[in-house]
């Protein structure tokens, strides 16, 4: 069973209004031909709302939503939701309770001939592996069995896009990283289009081919995961995927000085610019001669294979937390040295 049927997805300056709040603004996302882009930002920033958009059960105010050659939504465009090929998959499945598994996935198949909804509810089943659950009901399935009938209800009619919003929250986290896995493996090997959404940025680094970052009804930067995580465009971004500790600085020949070193400002950095400073917890490490001044060990904690050290730093009013191999034994109360390892330190104009 291969999806044949997937299609590149281009949406253009799409802005959505209800009463008086600005849900969405000038939104642009393009995605390539069988593309998993997982979309991520906080409870409110507009995820759902776009999603609904692409599906077709809401309308834009203004912009354009391509899918493939057809415009679906646009000045003079509007294609119904059923028309559009769009498959949904949602956080609470809605299975309809009254209907066996076969005829949950077969209701997405409506209009074709019966022999040729028979045999494609039975590929699919059986290409999920839940033939032998085909007759049951959803209330006779445990939660992951569940998420698997609504996966193939959802990619039964082949759809050119399928929209994903937090399928994954209702597991619990053992199951929730099994069934992940699975969802997403299967996806890459039918090739379908595919929008996640996830408020969760672990799991937007580790499965999408790029990340979109979204806040307050726009998008802040789009990339691949290492893109965003190495090279984020703003403090926000930063923040959304890391932990840090944070300080201020000037620029002085191209360079913050910090409690451990100088760091580089930049390129767009003037001498005596005023700086934010990120610094990642495992880019601070131990060393006896590191640049920092004495930093005495207020608090650890083991995480396994690391140690999260807290530290008072001679020079910085704030506690910094450092991150390193948990082989090394540090005693509260004792003095270190950090390093910094400049990979991990992000520099942004403050505004
Ligand atoms: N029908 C509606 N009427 C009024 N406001 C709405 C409507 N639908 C959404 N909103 C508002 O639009 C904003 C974006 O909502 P949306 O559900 O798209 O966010 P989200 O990013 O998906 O959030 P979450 O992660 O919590 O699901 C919110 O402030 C929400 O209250």
């Amino acid at each position: 069973m291969t999806n044949v049927q997937a299609l590149p997805l281009e949406i253009r300056n799409l802005s959505r209004k209800i009463g008086s709040q600005q849900i969405l603004s000038n939104i642009g996302l393009d995605l390539a031909a069988g593309e998993l882009l997982c979309l991520v930002g906080q409870s409110g920033c507009g995820k759902s709302t776009l999603l609904r958009l692409i599906a077709g059960v809401d309308t834009p105010d203004a912009g354009v939503i391509q899918l493939g050659e057809r415009v679906v939504a646009g000045p003079s465009a509007f294609v119904e939701p059923e028309q559009r090929g769009v498959g949904l998959m949602f956080q609470d499945y809605a299975l309809f309770p009254h209907m066996t598994v076969a005829q949950n996935v077969a209701f997405g198949l409506r209009g074709r001939p019966r022999a040729a909804i028979r045999q494609k509810v039975e590929e699919t089943l059986a290409r999920l592996d839940i033939g032998h659950f085909a007759t049951r009901y959803p209330h006779m399935l445990s939660g992951g069995e569940q998420q698997r009938v609504a996966l193939a209800r959802a990619i039964a009619p082949g759809p050119g896009i399928l929209l994903m919003d937090e399928p994954f929250s209702n597991l619990d986290s053992r199951l929730r990283e099994t069934v992940r896995a699975e969802t997403i493996g299967l996806l890459r090997q039918l090739g379908t289009t595919t929008i996640l959404v996830t408020h969760d940025p672990q799991e937007a680094l580790m499965f999408a081919d790029r990340v979109a970052l979204m806040r307050e009804g726009r998008i802040v930067q789009t990339g691949t995961g290492r893109q965003l995580y190495n090279q984020p465009q703003d403090p926000f971004v930063a923040r959304f995927f890391s932990d840090f500790n944070e300080m201020r600085g000037v620029c002085r020949s191209g360079h913050v000085p910090t409690p451990f070193g100088l760091v580089p400002a930049g390129d767009s950095a003037r001498e005596g610019d005023e700086m934010l400073v990120l610094i990642r917890p495992g880019a601070l490490q131990p060393n006896p001669q590191g640049r920092s001044g004495q930093a005495q060990i207020v608090h650890r904690q083991f995480c396994g294979d690391v140690e999260q050290l807290a530290l008072k730093v001679e020079g910085h009013p704030d506690i910094v937390t450092i991150r390193s191999q948990a082989s090394e034994q540090f005693g509260i109360g004792s003095f270190i040295r950090l390093d910094i390892n400049n990979q991990g330190a992000f520099v942004f104009p403050i505004n």
